[in-house]
């Protein structure tokens, strides 16, 4: 039975995860917060799975080597160095990284990149994004993967048109940019929205997440998966087989 270890167990993504292993084939293994040893929640562990802070992401990724456990990072807000490091990490055991472990996202981000590339750069990609009030990054990390997505179909990388929270006299829309909005309010488990706007007509593809289970559930199955892969940086996309 896989042995799963919670990196922010006490926060909402982590008591979310202990009850998708309560009802998964898995054993929970235990879990800690801030104050917390994850080298030693390591020991005893298949697989670990981060759904903290960036400043955590190094002394996450530091236990799961020492220890040998395979890794899913759910934490977003992550910078190119974080990435870099996932990088290295993944040279040593299996991690799997991902802005958003559900279901719904991984068909919205392969529906994203299929129209970017059918409509072209003329239809103007816009995301929007909506979450609950104690959410500290924007945009999401699901906006930026649908960013990425978008700017795929297109060609592009997204670092180069990236356009994000326009304010005061911004200037006509540049053709190929692609904006981002974030919102923030009540208990909202994500929302995101990414627009086509063409001439005199538009496509809007939406996802709702209603309980932020889905994500549970999600990074639960992508524990089990990953669990005694070899090492190597995995997607949500190779979890689901799509
Ligand atoms: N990939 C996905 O599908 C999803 C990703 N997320 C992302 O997951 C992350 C957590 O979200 P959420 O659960 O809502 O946030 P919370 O603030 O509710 O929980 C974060 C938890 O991480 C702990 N933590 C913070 N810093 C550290 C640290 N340095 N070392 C160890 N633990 C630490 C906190 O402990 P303490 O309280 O002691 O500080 C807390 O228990 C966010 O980045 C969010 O965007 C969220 C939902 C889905
Ligand atoms: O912080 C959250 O709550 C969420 N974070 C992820 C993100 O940044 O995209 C996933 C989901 O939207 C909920």
């Amino acid at each position: 039975m896989t042995r799963i270890g919670i990196l922010g167990s006490e926060g909402r993504m982590g008591r979310a995860i202990a009850a998708a292993i309560a009802e998964s084939d898995a054993s929970h293994a235990g879990g800690v917060d801030a104050s917390g040893d994850a080298m030693t929640l390591a020991e005893r562990c298949d697989v670990l799975v981060d759904f903290t802070a960036p400043a955590a992401l190094s002394a996450n990724l530091d236990a799961a080597e020492a220890k040998g456990c395979a890794i899913v990072i759910g934490t977003t807000g992550l910078s190119a160095d974080d990435h870099a490091r996932i990088d290295a990490a993944a040279k040593r055991i299996a991690v799997l990284q991902t802005g958003n472990t559900s279901l719904g996202v991984v068909m919205l981000c392969a529906l994203v990149e299929k129209a970017a590339a059918a409509l072209g750069k003329d239809w103007d990609v816009e995301i929007a994004e909506m979450h609950h009030r104690m959410k500290v990054d924007a945009p999401s990390g699901t906006a930026l993967m649908l960013g990425e997505a978008a700017a795929k179909g297109h060609g592009d990388s997204l670092d180069a048109v990236r356009v994000s929270g326009r304010d005061g006299h911004t200037g006509a829309r540049e053709t190929g940019t692609i904006g981002f909005s974030a919102l923030r309010g009540g208990t909202v488990a994500g929302d995101h929205m990414v627009v086509f706007a063409g001439e005199g007509e538009r496509i809007e593809l939406t996802h709702r997440a209603e309980d932020r289970a889905i994500f549970a559930r999600g990074a639960v199955r992508a524990a089990l998966w990953l669990h005694d892969r070899v090492p190597g940086r995995y997607t949500m996309n190779q979890v689901l087989g799509m």
